[in-house]
């Protein structure tokens, strides 16, 4: 008998005021996978992030974390249990990184000697040199290392499970390219569940297990990018066009020679 999901979400609705922002939305998130959720501005893609941890609550359906009816779990509980990395970082900006990182393990009563030991730890699970970023403010530091800060918290509390909201959309091609990969590398190694809100379908072919797409509230489909070329739906069909176009355009305009 398969487990039961680490996420699942059952016939999901959810309006604000006239605006039906999800419209009976299904989709499971397995152990271990790395699941993208990609559509357009609007399309309810946050909407359905924020149900996990209850920053938003549903009209109807069922949401289920670790099996667990989220209704039935205090929503200050889930969110210690589920890490959560904002699209600018989310960092506080008058907190030193160290303090940022610490936060949640403050709040669950760690001592202090133990968060210092566990955000040295962090820090090098991120790729940050220790000396050169502990004591900085987050208005010192790139965007690309603001974000790695912003995972390195998400994971201060050994979650099992981390969202994602846009978080490498604000970066240079280069630098979202290389904070994809070591997240990739990291939800591996540690064993996490993922779910990432890209606009980007590239970056959810690149990174993800499997990739849901969303428009106006709908699932429209979901699967592995080998699936979804073959769930015959329009919109998701031009969502792969792209990225397959740009392969293409690729290929032909630089030299093999020069693919170092
Ligand atoms: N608190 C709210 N009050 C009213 N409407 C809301 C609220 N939150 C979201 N909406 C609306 O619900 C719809 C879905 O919003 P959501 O933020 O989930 O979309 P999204 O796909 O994440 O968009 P984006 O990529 O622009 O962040 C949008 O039309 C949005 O305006």
């Amino acid at each position: 008998m398969p487990s039961s999901p680490m996420i699942g979400y059952a016939h999901v609705t959810k309006s604000f005021g006239s605006l039906m922002a999800l419209s009976d939305v299904s989709l499971d998130v397995a152990e271990g996978e790395f699941v993208a959720i990609v559509g357009g501005s609007g399309s309810g893609k946050t909407t359905l992030l924020r149900l996990a941890n209850r920053l938003i609550e549903a009209d109807g359906g069922t949401i289920t974390v670790e099996g667990e009816d989220v209704r039935d779990v205090d929503p200050v509980a889930l969110r210690r249990r589920i890490g959560y990395v904002f699209q600018s970082g989310g960092l506080f900006p008058h907190l030193s990184v160290a303090d940022n990182i610490g936060i949640t393990p403050r709040l669950l009563g760690v001592s202090a000697a133990d968060i210092a030991a566990r955000v040295d730890e962090l820090l090098e699970l991120v790729q940050l040199d220790r000396a050169a970023h502990r004591d900085r403010l987050p208005e010192a530091l790139s965007g690309g290392q603001r974000q790695r800060v912003g995972v390195a918290r998400a994971l201060a509390a050994r979650p099992r499970i981390v969202l994602m909201d846009e978080p490498f959309g604000a970066l240079d091609p280069l630098t979202r390219d290389a904070l994809g990969d070591d997240y990739r590398s990291l939800h591996r190694k540690l064993g996490l569940t993922t779910v990432m809100i890209t606009h980007d379908m590239t970056e959810a072919l690149l990174l993800a297990d499997r990739i849901a797409v969303m428009r106006g509230g709908q699932l429209r489909a979901q699967g592995t990018p080998d699936e979804l070329t073959r769930s015959g739906d329009a919109y998701v069909l031009e969502l792969l066009r792209t990225p397959r176009r740009q392969a293409d355009r690729l290929n032909a305009l630089l030299p093999q020679s020069g693919a170092a």
